[in-house]
């Protein structure tokens, strides 16, 4: 009865081994100790065409070439052997089946080349794939502008380029301050373009357009389910994709004093922990950062860190406003038209007399508008410029209409007085200067700074 029973339990063993050699998507060969053929699989037959009438023969009669009793006769395995009959190729493997450190026979296990080299020939597609994204990531994170591009002629101008491009050897930490449009990003690329580092990405972050709920996923990373949606796969922040390389902070002035401790962190210690992992990575990392808001007065109302500034203002760059430099107008006006545009006598005088706000970027802006509306073997005159441009320049006032002729001399003397005076400095000698080009003495041009309260 027992013995029935055991003769049952090793029956229903050999047929679950054999249903799983059956199954294989790999052929199976076996042979015994005398070298007959014990088993093969479908698939097997597959790929070599060996027929199952082969089982209970043996090997070396039906395959004279057969390598599987070399393994039976040494022990040893054979790993990769190419095999080729008729028009079939094809991989084996074969090894000895060991028995109480005893060899029983050996199994030889097959893959058709044609599958291999089909997936080999997926792999270095896939390959290819990995390399051109690589290329087309890195190619995104490339400037754009180097300092070819930054215009400035004068001496503050130059001061500021002379001291950025200095800057640019080192990996010190760079601030740059100034208004919107006044070139805060185009330094920073020109920075990186001239660095070492200039192979490797420049990543920019806006930091005021990214909600503070996200920033810091954004900055470091984040792990497999760590934001709200447990979809979302784990992923390497902004300091990791600009390893490397440089990662430009713009608008620092905007970031919570939470995330300013924690990139303050990351400063002090050169690694990065992604939001729900232990873990630290290291990163090599440049920054540089920019604000157009006073950030000692944020550090006076408790806004903004003051470690954390001093962590990023190494160098500090402080950009001044087009207004400030107007005597740069003219260059960088012709500078940014194209080449077959010319301008009436007139509109440089008009362009120094406006403030840009905007600074360089506005001033673009309107170029490019008056460049799109002028006739073609026409020039650029006052007329192509944006009307809020002209309203401001022009002496027609909205509410009175034209003006007595007496109030549009005064309002015409004080607009050339303060446009003159903003483009020097405020020494006796620049102003000597300037009371000579207006045909007055300097006492009148004193007088007159009273009367119109120019200071
Ligand atoms: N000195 C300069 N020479 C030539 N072009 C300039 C100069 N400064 C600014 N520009 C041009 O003005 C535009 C705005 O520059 P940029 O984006 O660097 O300013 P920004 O200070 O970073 O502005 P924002 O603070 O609004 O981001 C760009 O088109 C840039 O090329």
């Amino acid at each position: 009865m027992n013995s029935n029973k055991g003769m049952v339990a090793i029956e229903e063993t050999v047929n679950w081994w054999k249903a799983i050699v059956e199954s294989m998507n790999d052929g199976v060969l076996v042979i015994d100790r005398s070298g007959i053929v014990r088993t093969i699989n479908p698939e097997y037959t597959r790929i070599t065409g060996v027929t199952p009438d082969i089982i209970g023969k043996p090997l070396v009669l039906y395959r004279p070439g057969a390598r599987l009793p070399e393994t039976l006769a040494s022990g040893k395995s054979q790993v990769g052997v190419y095999r080729k009959t008729h028009d079939r190729e094809y991989v084996v493997d074969m090894a000895p089946v060991m028995l109480d450190d005893k060899i029983v026979g050996a199994v030889s296990v097959c893959k058709s080349l044609t599958e291999v080299q089909l997936l080999t020939q997926e792999l270095e597609k896939q390959r290819q794939k990995v390399k051109e994204l690589q290329e087309q990531m890195s190619a995104l994170h490339r400037v754009r502008y180097t300092f070819d591009d930054i215009i400035g002629a004068e001496s503050k101008m130059q001061d500021i380029i002379s001291i950025a491009r200095k800057t640019a050897a080192t990996d010190l930490p760079v601030l740059i301050r100034g208004e919107s449009g006044t070139g805060k990003e185009l330094f920073a690329q020109a920075i990186h373009h001239a660095s070492l580092r200039s192979e490797k990405p420049f990543i920019a972050v806006n930091c005021s357009a990214i909600p503070s709920a996200l920033i810091e996923n954004e900055l470091f990373g984040h792990l497999d389910g760590s934001l709200v949606s447990q979809s979302v796969a784990g992923k390497a922040g902004l300091f990791e994709m600009a390893d490397g390389g440089t990662l430009f902070l713009d608008e620092i002035g905007d970031l919570s004093l939470d995330v300013q401790a924690k990139l303050l962190r990351v400063l002090q210690e050169g690694a990065v922990r992604r939001v729900g992992e232990v873990e630290e990575r290291r990163v090599d990392v440049r920054i540089v950062a920019s604000t157009h808001r006073d950030l000692y007065q944020l550090i006076a109302k408790g806004l903004f860190r003051n470690d954390f500034l001093y962590r990023l203002n190494t160098i500090d760059l402080q950009i001044p406003p087009l207004r400030e430099r107007k005597k740069e107008i003219p260059l960088i006006t012709s500078s940014l038209l194209a080449d077959r545009f010319e301008v009436e006598d007139n509109v440089m005088m008009f362009l120094t007399q406006y403030d840009w706000p905007g600074n360089i970027r506005e001033l673009r802006n309107v170029l490019d508008y008056a460049m799109c509306l002028v006739d073609e073997n026409e020039r650029i005159s006052i007329r192509h410029f944006p009307d809020f441009m002209q309203k401001q320049h022009t002496l027609y006032n909205e509410e009175k209409g034209i003006l007595p002729l007496h109030e549009a001399v005064e309002v015409a003397e004080k607009q050339i007085l303060v446009s003159a005076l903003q483009s020097c400095e405020p020494t006796v000698g620049e102003r000597q200067e300037i009371a000579n080009m207006l045909g007055i003495s300097l006492a009148t041009l004193y007088n007159k700074m009273k009367k119109y309260n120019i200071k």
